[in-house]
């Protein structure tokens, strides 16, 4: 008997001990059973509790009365399934007549609470089917990426979202993007998780970082054509422009071939190319954007306009070339001059980090989801990495990448070395890779200053 009670004592602490040090663990091993048994045995009152229910029917009521049973109580939406996860719970619902999706929606914190679980969200699957999504433990305070992970071609896994689910940069369905962020916000951790994503895929990566080339350089391996200035940045732009219009050429020639064989397939874009035919798609990541398009003499005006209007170019006709741009920066409004609005509203993905003020929300979310701007601005200051997600459906989702490394991201680009495809129009902006400097044998601090 003491032998139980002590072995119980010791389930416990381990259980309270997970719970603090190891959340993820302790879902694993108790929490998830214990949360699934909750939820279904509170499930009819908290459903009541939380007026999700609609009263019995009449035929129903009159069953009851004609053969002298009790009266039915109010009916809860039906549990299609229930289905653990490796942070939470997923409950599919289905819906009796008079309620709907907007009413579990609008109950999810109330639903939260309840069962005892840390986030709940829903959403309606189709017309009377609902799924809510519940996490058992924070999942943005320590991002652990599933191993099984969907890679499809051009979708890379780039964040976790609060209800536990994988986020994609799905470059075929949004071709471009916006990462929003004040300094030290987490944009370029998130723009490594990208390209060490990218790297394994068949794919050129494009990087212009006018930091001086500190966040893309160490990646050179992996990239077809980088540029650490402005100068360079610019004839890159054109040359990319260039190279989109090869593609386009190529299409039209191949739409020439097809139109004549009848029942063939009319390409419209690379991906209706056929694979032998079919230029490697690029993506063209763009690190502090306003160094871009800030000037101070006439010159360096002329080559602003000449940047943005070739980044406005491959925004607009890039997709069907298989050309991506990734764009990154603390601000990108009106402020930086014009065409700056015009680039802005191409780039449908939008994602914002921890921002300064309202303004900077708004160039993020003002146009496309304004729901998002309250969120962005309430991202707090000693998270980094968290960030809101929007596309131009008005959605969006607060998410975080995982800490990866600038050894780790450089590591991953080594690997896929090779697989660095050479495009003719951008082989004078390949990096050269050299061999490492040598480390100074005095330290730079300490070294004799010189006349
Ligand atoms: N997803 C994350 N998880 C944990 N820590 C993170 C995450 N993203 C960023 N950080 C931490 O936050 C700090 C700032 O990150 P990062 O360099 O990506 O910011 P930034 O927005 O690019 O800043 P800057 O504009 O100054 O270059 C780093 O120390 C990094 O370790």
């Amino acid at each position: 008997m003491l032998w139980l009670s002590v072995l119980g004592l010791l389930v416990v602490v381990t259980a309270l001990m997970l719970r603090w040090r190891r959340p993820a663990w302790y879902w694993l091993t108790f929490g998830v059973t214990l949360a699934a048994l909750r939820v279904l045995f509170r499930y009819a009152s908290v459903m009541d509790a939380c007026g999700l229910t609609v009263p019995p029917t009449r035929w129903r009521l009159a069953l009851a009365r004609a053969t002298n049973r009790p009266v039915p109580g109010p009916r809860a939406p039906r549990i299609l399934r229930l289905r653990p996860t490796r942070t939470g719970l997923v409950l599919r619902l289905g819906l009796r007549p008079g309620q709907d999706a907007f009413d579990v929606a609008a109950s999810c914190d109330r639903l939260r609470h309840s069962f005892a679980l840390y986030g709940v969200t829903s959403r309606e699957l189709r017309s009377g089917v609902v799924e809510v999504r519940m996490t058992g433990y924070d999942v943005l305070k320590r991002v652990q990426m599933p191993a099984k992970r969907d890679t499809r071609r051009m979708r890379v896994p780039v964040a976790l979202r609060e209800d536990g689910a994988v986020h994609y940069r799905d470059y075929r369905a949004v071709p471009h993007a916006l990462t929003l962020g004040a300094t030290e916000s987490g944009k370029s951790v998130y723009q490594r998780n990208l390209v060490a994503g990218l790297a394994s895929q068949h794919v050129a990566l494009v990087g212009i970082d006018c930091k001086q080339g500190v966040e893309l350089f160490p990646l050179a391996r992996r990239f077809s054509a980088l540029a650490d200035n402005p100068d360079t940045a610019a004839e890159l732009l054109d040359a990319l422009v260039a190279h989109m219009q090869d593609v386009y050429r190529l299409i039209r020639a191949e739409q020439r071939i097809t139109a004549d064989v009848p029942d063939a397939e009319i390409a419209a874009d690379i991906w209706d190319l056929p694979a032998d035919l079919r230029p490697v798609p690029v993506v063209v990541l763009v690190d502090e954007v306003a160094e871009l398009a800030l000037f101070a003499n006439r010159e360096e005006e002329k080559r602003r306009d000449r940047i943005i209007t070739a980044l406005a170019r491959l925004a607009q006709l890039g997709r069907a070339a298989g050309i991506y741009l990734e764009i990154c920066g603390q601000r990108f409004g009106s402020e930086l001059g014009k065409g700056i609005t015009m680039l802005r509203a191409q780039l449908t993905g939008r994602t914002a980090h921890r921002v300064n003020d309202e303004s900077s929300a708004n160039m993020a979310f003002g146009d496309i989801a304004p729901d998002a701007v309250l969120a962005a601005i309430q991202i707090p200051a000693d998270l980094p990495g968290i960030a809101i997600t929007g596309d131009s459906t008005g959605g969006w989702a607060r998410i975080r990448a995982p800490h990866t490394s600038l050894r780790q991201a450089v590591n991953t680009c080594n690997r896929y070395a090779d697989l660095a495809p050479d495009l003719p129009a951008l082989v004078p902006f390949r990096p050269a890779l050299g061999s490492p400097r040598p480390i100074p044998a005095t330290p730079v601090e300490s070294a004799p200053a010189t006349a």
